[in-house]
């Protein structure tokens, strides 16, 4: 792969308050690749996304989006990100539809990319299944073709078909040139979708490789880093 990463990572470090979190992160983000962060609950993968996408502060290190350092906040750093937390954003009283246009997305564009939402477009948020109201954040982030997209455990609490469909669109849009990270707890599925990963303990990247590689020490890997908490 000769693209130049659109977000480079090295050296990051983040926490809450005093409270030191993760640290030494070092990741490129590049156009066509998924990358796949691991960890057991607790390890920092949420706090590495939100200090990518400059939700909490770096406390030391460097994030440059397409070579250029930033520290500049969320609203900012985020043209062309779609930063997608574990949260549902779902607006629970706005209907299917409307929750599809908000912040200019198109809702031709996401009922191509999911065609099951067409019969439930006048639903009311809050009574779209979690799958569904999980698929509509992501068809209203995807619909505005970021070209970096951050994605926090998408298929919590999910279907396996429902998780199945999520990580197969999130791997279309990489192959259609998106930059792509996924904190995901359903490693060997992220390791199908991924082309390199991370696994993240307590705080710091204890392995990384190409998903193919993981996939082979797969066992090994779950039983060593990701059975135990933090
Ligand atoms: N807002 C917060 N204020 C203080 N500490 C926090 C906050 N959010 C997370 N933490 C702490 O930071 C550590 C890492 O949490 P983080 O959510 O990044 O882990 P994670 O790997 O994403 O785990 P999970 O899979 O459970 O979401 C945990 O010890 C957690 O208690």
């Amino acid at each position: 792969m000769t693209s130049e990463p659109a977000v480079r990572v090295r050296g990051l470090a983040a926490g809450y308050g005093d409270v030191p979190v993760v640290h030494g992160v070092d990741l490129d983000l590049v156009p066509g690749q998924v990358v796949a962060l691991l960890g057991p609950n607790g390890a920092g993968k949420t706090t590495t996304l939100r200090a990518i996408v400059g939700q909490i502060p770096a406390a030391a290190g460097e994030i440059a989006v397409d070579g250029v350092r930033t520290r500049a906040p969320m609203h900012r750093r985020v043209r062309g990100i779609a930063y997608i937390p574990e949260n549902r954003a779902v607006f629970k009283t706005l209907s299917c539809r409307d929750n599809l246009r908000l912040g200019g997305a198109g809702l031709d564009e996401a009922l191509a990319l999911f065609p099951q939402l067409g019969n439930r477009l006048d639903v009311a948020g809050g009574l779209l299944s979690g799958g569904e109201q999980q698929i509509v954040g992501l068809a209203r982030a995807l619909s505005r073709k970021p070209r970096v997209i951050i994605a926090d455990e998408l298929s919590l609490g999910l279907a396996p078909l429902v998780v199945d469909t999520l990580l197969a669109t999130i791997r279309a849009a990489a192959d259609d040139g998106a930059a792509v990270l996924l904190v995901e707890q359903h490693v060997r599925k992220a390791l199908a979708v991924s082309d390199f990963a991370f696994v993240m303990r307590r705080g710091r990247i204890e392995i990384s490789g190409s998903s193919g590689e993981l996939l082979q020490r797969v066992d090994d890997i779950e039983r060593t880093y990701l059975s135990l908490a933090i």
